[in-house]
């Protein structure tokens, strides 16, 4: 929406007991406190998976975004430590229906709203996320914000207008022209070894992977391909990623607008120019996209979920995945194009997948050099396993580069 718009607020019944969440354009939502109670804002952003609340929390790519669930029970299953994506929950918020009073699996170790309360991330249940959704679907995503507990109150410790707490959303920070890698990027670089069955023996591949925001199971699903992955922190340069003379290069997911990534394009670039077999993954497509001298924008309310029908151009097989994005790369679709990035700098490429819902562009493949990437998620965590030959093209592209070196 237009910040500049004004608003026009319903009254509202709540007391220090509720929860609001506060959307920028003035709609108000009153439920109840979860997890952890206080004041946070984000961008509110929604995601239809049925299944995984674990990964999605766990997911950095959520820094900064408070997620909307569309599924009315949460929290069933309970939560583990071999589902988590990260090493904490990244959300700014966490927006439900109806959560789970009873933990009800075997793998489960403590309950979600533990881990809500570990981690300080403020919650609201027994909203509407129905109508919420619609709303959101018509209007687009927008910053946001839930109060609960002394948030709730003055100085004097009477109840704040909710004036008062949306003035607090709107001199909150835009997603676009965010810039968050360095946030959510680990410290120091780490090895993930060869897993499975290639556990304990010579790796097949050096891989080094560039941490934007990554989700654990993209280097596991790598390794247990045979690979050896360093993951290196996002401030990598170039000679950082040669000096450990990888077989292949990995871009990783992560949040914020890739516009604002231009020091890790630059680093890409000569991943490229050095003719590295390079495969990236949600941010890191968006990253392949802007190297090769395209656009990126932002979605209305994005893709977010595991249910998400994708063709790949390339075999014309559609298959059921998992997405996470707000942003898209602007490429044209059909005929291979030179790369607009020094009037063909880097050959021909393709636009090799696109979402049936939408046409969103979902992937890119170069036919001169050894680099594809895709927005979504085939490391699937949580999500449809369909995509996973996508980790086996790059290890073919690895391979075939391998044996052109001689
Ligand atoms: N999961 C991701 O890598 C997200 C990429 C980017 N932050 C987006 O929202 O589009």
């Amino acid at each position: 929406m237009n910040p500049q718009e004004s608003v026009t607020i319903t009254p509202l019944n709540y007391s220090v007991h509720s929860a609001l969440l506060v959307l920028e354009d003035g709609n108000i939502y009153v439920g109840q406190p979860y997890g952890a109670q206080g004041a946070t804002t984000g961008e509110i952003v929604f995601s239809t998976a049925m299944t995984g609340y674990q990964e999605t929390l766990t997911d950095p790519s959520y820094d900064r975004q408070i997620v909307v669930q569309t599924f009315p029970h949460i929290g069933n299953t309970g939560v583990n430590d071999e589902d988590v994506e990260s090493s904490k929950i990244w959300v700014a918020g966490y927006v439900v229906r109806d959560p789970a009073t009873q933990i009800s699996n075997w793998r489960a170790q403590r309950s979600l709203d533990d881990d809500l309360y570990k981690y300080g991330i403020v919650g609201i249940a027994d909203i509407d996320t129905r109508k919420l959704v619609r709303h959101l679907r018509s209007a687009g995503v927008m910053r946001a914000g839930i109060f609960s507990g002394d948030a709730l109150l003055d100085n004097d410790g009477r109840l704040k207008r909710v004036e008062d707490l949306l003035d607090i959303v709107k001199n909150s920070p835009f997603m676009s022209g965010a810039n968050l890698s360095q946030e959510v990027s680990t410290d120091s670089g780490y090895i993930v070894e060869p897993q499975g069955e290639f556990e304990g023996k010579e790796p097949l591949y050096t891989v080094v992977s560039v941490d934007l925001g990554v989700k654990a199971m993209s280097p596991y699903r790598m390794a247990e391909r045979g690979c050896r992955v360093h993951v290196l922190p996002a401030s990598s340069t170039y000679d950082d990623i040669k000096a450990l003379n990888p077989d292949g290069v990995f871009f990783s997911n992560g949040p914020g607008d890739p516009s604002t990534a231009d020091f890790e394009v630059e680093q890409l670039r000569k991943v490229l120019d050095a003719k590295i077999p390079f495969f990236g993954i949600c941010f890191g497509n968006q990253l392949l996209g802007r190297a090769l001298g395209f656009g990126t924008y932002k979605l209305k309310f994005g893709h977010r979920g595991v249910n998400q029908p994708v063709q790949d151009l390339t075999t014309g097989k559609v298959e059921i995945t998992a997405h996470n994005h707000g942003f898209a790369v602007d490429a044209p679709k059909g005929e291979p194009v030179p790369s607009p990035f020094g009037n063909g700098h880097y050959g021909r490429v393709q636009v090799s997948h696109i979402d049936l819902n939408d046409d969103v562009v979902e992937g890119l493949q170069c036919l001169d050099i050894p680099a594809f990437s895709v927005q979504y998620h085939p490391e699937a965590a949580a999500g449809p396993h369909d995509a996973a030959y996508l980790f086996d093209r790059f290890i073919n592209q690895m391979e075939q580069s391998k044996q052109l070196r001689g």
